[in-house]
């Protein structure tokens, strides 16, 4: 039995690179819709979220002179390309998604409209909100809060390159240890970096668990939704 009804998957689009430089991996890219079908196979609604730092990252470009909201919607511009391949690769593998974007795109995708996003996953179809908020100046993690708190999931489930949320950046100290569980005011108290501070804030006001697990490890993502012990719980 699943441990949830409906989640927000926020899948890292850095990972999507596999072992190449950039871009997709098309064998990443499988892999992952694979563990995504297991889960809605489950019964599970399913929306995801997925970033774009494997084309696009908006601070880069601000860091070499690029004006910042300019980067940025460059950056959103590539989570709607990786929001493509997501939903073309479950075509693939027999799934129905539905892409919708935050920003007006519309030759190319529907708009983001909530009523119609909930339509889709009542009717069982996978949801991936596009284009992140919409706004410069903000992270898909935030749009992965932002959207998680619209439809009503029950929890925010964050794939990431990392297996939880650590006592300090463990690709910088190797000395740093998982929590299990972490509440929002001890988490954001000790600036933990695993989820920036808007994202965390507004999971936080909402009272909208968060979930940190890799999105490297086989069978992760199914063992969260069982509510088995994987990955740190981030709670009220
Ligand atoms: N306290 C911490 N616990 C875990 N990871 C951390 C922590 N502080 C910083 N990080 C870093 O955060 C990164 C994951 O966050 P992020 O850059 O948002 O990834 P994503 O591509 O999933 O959006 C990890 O690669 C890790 O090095
Ligand atoms: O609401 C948003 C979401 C994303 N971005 C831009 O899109 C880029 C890619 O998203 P993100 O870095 O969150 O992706 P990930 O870390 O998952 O690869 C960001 O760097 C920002 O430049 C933005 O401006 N507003």
């Amino acid at each position: 039995m699943p441990a949830h009804k409906r989640i927000l998957l926020k899948l890292s689009g850095e990972a999507l690179m596999g072992d190449d430089a950039y871009g997709i991996n098309r064998a990443t890219i499988v892999r992952m819709v694979q563990e995504v079908r297991e889960i809605t196979q489950l019964g599970v609604e399913v929306a995801v979220v997925i970033g774009g730092g494997n084309i696009f990252r908006g601070v880069a470009g601000g860091s070499v002179g690029m004006d910042r909201a300019t980067a940025d919607y460059m950056g959103m511009l590539a989570t709607v390309m990786n929001s493509l391949a997501l939903a073309d690769t479950m075509r693939q593998e027999g799934m129905t998604a539905r892409v919708m974007s935050a920003i007006a795109i519309e030759q190319v995708v529907e708009p983001y409209v909530r009523p119609k996003a909930l339509q889709y996953l009542e009717e069982g179809k996978v949801v991936i909100f596009a284009a992140g908020t919409g706004n410069p100046f903000f992270t898909t993690d935030t749009a992965a809060a932002l959207r998680g708190a619209e439809i009503g999931a029950e929890i925010v489930l964050k794939a990431t390159k990392v297996d939880g949320v650590y006592t300090a950046d463990p690709k910088k100290d190797p000395s740093a240890t998982r929590y299990t569980r972490i509440s929002f005011d001890e988490a954001i108290t000790k600036n933990l970096q695993v989820l920036d501070a808007t994202a965390f804030a507004l999971c936080r006001d909402q009272k909208l668990p968060i979930k940190v697990f890799s999105i490297f490890k086989p069978g992760a993502l199914k063992r969260v939704v069982l509510g088995e012990d994987e990955g740190t719980l981030v709670h009220v």
